[in-house]
């Protein structure tokens, strides 16, 4: 059993390989062997985690994520523990392994209760897992799903907290809030987007013994964003080998969005970094950051630098863009550049276009710039975000990274990855600015869209996890936090 380690790219399966590969594996070993290694890893990670835990109440579910729940009261009980087993199946319609759970439950002497009563020292919710349909509970399961929640005792969920949906991140409004959970044969994207990472608390996973060839036998749905590999600098460099961003926003009123995007590809390590803003009379000079050149739009040859556009562009963007997407600039399309395309099929095709010419581009929507290039709420989006990202991703050939808890980044030529660093400090204005500012800088270095966007994005939830506790975060700091783990 392992507790998932931040900056590794582990591989994700959703629901449809995840029972494939059960299917292989169950297929090879003595019948129920797979759920006997679950209640067994479930009952060793409860000791881990709640070592002193007396009480233990286990709340299992109708399928067989209520099986390894039963299994998993046997170890606890033979260890010493005071199990309290409340069940929400029927021996007649149970799936066949848990039935054969229920039998050894009873063999051990352990008797169900219809109701947990009393205080527990750990909760172990196993109501649902995989087979978990996004229906509100109700009944029994929905008072039980409550009373976890309310125990105030640390709350193991098996595979995945229930209510949460194994592929999408989706919850339904009641769901457990988990301190630790449990994966079982497989990683779950789930775990790792929309409303996962706040479901789930601490994230192990236990491959219940298959072999590596078992598991890697089929494409995984996704992949955890990895750290980025530091690059030194060689002494023989010089600015130019760092490439040059011009930043293109800044529409009046909106001047300090552009200079967030400019700062931070400045503190990423840009050679050096022009900024055209929209509203051109406003500033010449941006006496914290005297390192950034302002020129005119027209003035800048974007066949020869990377472009980053859109932040604070408002409405004023539109007459640009047209320039930005046909030239062969690597670019970055953020904000308002996003919400303009959408409305506009001629920047549509334009942008389409730039993937036959081998023109790089990367899009930042965050959830409703997302759903209006889609055509759709960002309720949609956040429904099924690893989709809305892939779908993006596909119309528009290029590289997209869909913003928000569990960021994913797509492109049609990968896999996508789910970034999990970043929290909900980063929940600041023109914190999206700095963003597109820092996948900028990694373009200009010579990063592909793909890779520029991954480092970037990881680097900038990095910044916001080692952030100190109680030090204000706003985007400026960001930025100025940016050089630490520029590392070029
Ligand atoms: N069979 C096996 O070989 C293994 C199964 N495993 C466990 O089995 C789980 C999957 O088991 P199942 O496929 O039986 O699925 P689940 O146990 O997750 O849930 C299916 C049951 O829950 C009900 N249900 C679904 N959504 C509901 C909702 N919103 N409200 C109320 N009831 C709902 C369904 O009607 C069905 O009875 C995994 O998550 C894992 O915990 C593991 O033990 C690994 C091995
Ligand atoms: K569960």
């Amino acid at each position: 059993m392992n507790k998932t380690i931040p900056g590794t790219r582990h591989p994700l399966h959703g629901v449809d390989q995840t029972r494939r590969i059960e299917q292989t594996a169950a297929q090879a070993l003595p019948a129920h062997t797979l759920m006997q290694r679950a209640g067994l890893a479930v009952a060793r990670l409860a000791l881990a985690i709640a070592p002193h835990a007396q009480r233990i109440w286990i709340a299992c579910g109708p399928g067989n994520n209520g099986g390894d729940g039963l299994e998993a009261a046997i170890h606890l009980q033979r260890w010493g523990k005071q199990v309290v087993v409340t069940w929400l199946g029927q021996t007649e319609s149970a799936p066949a392994d848990t039935v054969a759970a229920r039998l050894r439950l009873q063999d051990a002497g352990i008797l169900v209760e219809s109701m947990p009563s009393g205080d527990f020292d750990l909760c172990i919710d196993a109501l649902l897992g995989i087979g978990s349909q996004l229906r509100e509970p109700q009944g029994l399961m929905a008072d039980w799903i409550r009373q976890i929640n309310a125990s105030g005792a640390p709350i193991l969920s098996v595979d995945l907290p229930t209510g949460l949906h194994a592929d999408t991140g989706q919850a339904t409004a009641v769901h457990v809030q988990a301190s630790h959970t449990l994966n079982l044969l497989t990683l779950k994207p789930g775990l790792f987007t929309a409303q996962g990472r706040d479901a789930a608390g601490t994230v192990w996973c236990d491959t219940l013994g298959l072999e590596l060839n078992v598991l890697t036998a089929l494409a995984p749905t996704a992949y955890l964003n990895a750290q980025p590999i530091k690059t030194r600098r060689p002494h023989a460099s010089h600015k130019g080998s760092y490439g040059d961003v011009a930043v293109i926003g800044g529409a009046h009123g909106m001047t300090g969005a552009a200079l967030l995007a400019a700062g931070a590809a400045l503190y990423a390590g840009t050679g050096r970094v022009f900024v055209g803003l929209l509203n051109d009379q406003s500033v010449t000079v941006d006496v914290r950051h005297p390192e950034l050149m302002f020129r005119p739009i027209q003035s800048l040859d974007f066949s020869a630098m990377t472009v980053v556009c859109g932040c604070g562009g408002g409405q004023a963007v539109q007459p640009v863009l047209c320039d930005v997407l046909s030239s062969p600039a690597p670019v970055v399309l953020d904000a308002d550049a996003l919400n303009v395309i959408a409305t506009d099929n001629v920047l549509q095709t334009e942008l389409l276009a730039r993937c036959a010419r081998q023109a790089v581009t990367v899009l930042t929507p965050h959830p409703l710039e997302a759903a209006r290039l889609l055509g759709q709420t960002a309720q949609q989006v956040q429904s099924d975000r690893l989709t809305a990202a892939q779908t993006l991703a596909q119309r528009f050939a290029c590289t997209v990274v869909l913003k928000g808890s569990g960021s994913i980044i797509a492109s049609p030529d990968h896999l996508p990855v789910i970034n999990p660093t970043g929290n909900g400090r980063l929940a600041s204005a023109g914190t999206g600015d700095v963003l597109a500012g820092m996948v900028g800088a990694e373009l200009a270095a010579g990063k592909t869209g793909f890779e520029a966007a991954c480092r970037a994005v990881y680097r900038h939830g990095a910044l916001a996890d080692t952030w100190p506790p109680g030090a204000p975060l706003t985007a400026q700091l960001l930025v100025l936090g940016g050089c630490d783990t520029a590392c070029r």
